[in-house]
């Protein structure tokens, strides 16, 4: 059996405290103690282990029992039953106003003791179990993924999980009787669709896909799902799904941008992925061209990867960076002996890239007598070591690349016009990154990843007044230039998002110079890349009327 009830009784009066404590002991309750001020009363109720407090309303010192009974509410989860012979309007008020259990009136019965000490003790046990409910109720919600807010009849929000508030950005207590169109930062178009559903104006029930996206923190990508409340359909559940990696990773996996290490979706980068599909098959030597840092040593190793002899050898030979005196002995290997300093045998590049792909980058920079020991390797498929005689056989497929105009070159007479022909049997043009500003996005949320991986930066989104110096710019250096001036800028930069004033001093005053019609259509293309299609967005980020921005799109042909 349950032990009896425990009660306190606070009351000034002795003999009216003796004859509670008589019927409270005849009808089977515990008096753990009896106290005669509102302090005594507060001390007792912190250390015993009680069910129930019976309070005199009006006590004797400097606090009455109303006020002594709101101390202990505050502080304890305990009933308070109040004792009063006559109390005046404003008293009973005020003990009102303390939501009590229950009132006993002198002069009392046990009856009415009882009925009021068991309503009072019922009364509570039920609200515990209600909290208890709730509580349970909501840690389920916190510890769920999701996020879930509650509307009431007029649109305010009753409650916000954890989950959600973090989605938001806002505390959960603070956010209590906001109107949630206030607190979710989305654009117009899914603040009426969200609207619509719960209005029940669509027939549309699948969730909203919306970005949540705040001033000074990072932003999230969401799918939100309009409830009904089942006990009220005035009242409306709203479930957060957070779908950002989803989103990025989806991004990131769509086929079309990137290709091995390349990173891009522009159609020009769309024509080199094609371009380099091509020449994989076969074995022709592939000249690569493009400007510096636009992706040339990339380009040709996707080549080779992409190549039946992906499993054989990649050898990169920067043409630019060899001695000249050595450039033939390190191309073609040499025996012991066959210069000074040639203590031993050694094969060169080729012999190294037998099987497999052999890179000669900035192949312009190689000296005229070498270009034509390589002429007679690429038509013999065959070297020859410095010192030896045999020619040795290799199986070798050349990607060369180079900055430089070649055709320039062979007129100058710095080139060999027999080797032009022969490694530029096949073409591989790298777009300049100027001419596919729609990529810098990607780029960007790539790059930034990646040094955040490395470096345990913050940074996690290029603010938009950054972005658009991102694409201002003319961008002499290409990717390269790109990711160290993101690497720089992450050094400056504090909080989540990279601002105008953290990049370069070139790269944040460049202003958008007069552009030609297609360096426009892809500022326009980066725009809406960088908003996911969201039209008001992409015409905010570049600074344009929603109008001009439809006028543009239907100018340049833009889905
Ligand atoms: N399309 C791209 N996607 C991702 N990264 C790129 C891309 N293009 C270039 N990069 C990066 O930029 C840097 C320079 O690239 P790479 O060395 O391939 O350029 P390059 O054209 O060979 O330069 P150079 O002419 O100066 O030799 C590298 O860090 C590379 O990873």
């Amino acid at each position: 059996m349950s032990r009896p009830p425990r009660i306190l009784i606070v009351e000034d009066e002795f003999a009216v405290a003796m004859e509670l404590e008589d019927h409270l002991g005849a009808l089977g309750y515990t008096v753990v103690d009896h106290v005669m001020t509102g302090a005594a009363a507060i001390d007792r109720a912190a250390g015993a282990d009680l069910d129930l407090v019976l309070m005199d309303v009006h006590l004797d010192g400097p606090m009455d029992g109303v006020e002594a009974a709101r101390t202990i509410r505050e502080d304890h989860p305990l009933p308070v039953v109040f004792v009063t012979a006559y109390s005046d309007d404003e008293t009973l008020q005020r003990a009102t106003d303390t939501t009590p259990f229950g009132y006993v009136v002198k002069p009392f019965n046990e009856r009415e003791i009882y009925a009021a000490v068991e309503v009072a003790l019922q009364t509570h046990a039920l609200q515990r179990r209600v909290e208890r409910a709730r509580d349970d109720l909501r840690q389920l919600l916190n510890g769920l993924r999701q996020g879930t807010a509650l509307t009431d009849g007029t649109g305010r929000l009753r409650f916000l999980s954890d989950p959600a508030a973090r989605l938001l950005d806002v505390a959960s207590e603070a956010a209590t009787g906001t109107p949630w169109a206030d607190l979710l930062p989305v654009d117009d178009e899914a603040l009426e669709a969200l609207q619509s559903r719960m209005d029940g104006t669509t027939d549309a029930d699948g969730p909203v896909t919306a970005t949540l996206a705040h001033d000074d923190g990072p932003s999230y990508r969401v799918e939100i799902e309009v409830r009904d409340d089942p006990r009220d359909s005035e009242r409306h559940i709203l479930v957060f799904y957070d779908v950002t990696e989803v989103h990025e990773l989806r991004r990131m996996l769509d086929d079309r941008s990137r290709f091995h290490d390349l990173v891009g979706k522009s159609a020009p980068m769309q024509d080199a992925y094609e371009q380099i599909r091509s020449v994989a098959e076969v074995k022709t030597t592939v000249l690569i061209q493009g400007e510096t840092g636009s992706g040339k040593e990339l380009a040709a190793r996707a080549i080779h990867d992409e190549s039946p002899r992906s499993e054989g050898s990649f050898v990169t030979v920067n043409c630019a960076a060899l001695n000249p005196d050595l450039a033939g002995s390190r191309l073609f290997g040499h025996r012991a002996g066959a210069f000074t300093g040639a203590t031993e045998d050694r094969e060169g590049y080729f012999e190294a890239a037998d099987g497999g792909t052999l890179f000669l980058d900035e192949i312009g920079d190689v000296p005229l007598d070498v270009q034509r020991q390589l002429l007679r390797v690429l038509e013999e498929e065959a070297v020859t070591r410095l010192g030896e005689t045999e020619a040795r056989p290799v199986d070798v497929r050349i990607v060369a690349a180079t900055h430089r105009s070649l055709d320039e070159e062979v007129a100058a007479d710095r080139f060999r016009q027999d080797l032009l022909y022969r490694i530029r049997i096949a073409r591989v043009a790298l777009p300049p990154l100027r001419e596919r500003r729609s990529d810098l996005p990607l780029l960007v949320r790539t790059f930034l990843r990646e040094i955040r991986a490395r470096t345990g930066a913050d940074v996690d989104r290029v603010g938009d007044e950054a972005l658009r110096r991102l694409l201002n710019y003319d961008w002499p250096g290409n990717v390269r230039e790109l990711k160290n001036a993101l690497e720089a800028a992450l050094i400056r930069a504090s909080g989540d998002v990279l601002r105008a004033d953290d990049l370069p001093p070139e790269i944040r005053e460049a202003s958008a110079s007069a552009s030609s019609a297609p360096e426009e259509a892809e500022r326009i293309r980066a725009a809406l890349e960088q908003t996911d299609g969201n039209r008001t967005e992409a015409a905010e980020l570049l600074g344009i009327s929603r109008a001009t921005l439809y006028r543009r799109l239907d100018e340049y042909n833009i889905e």
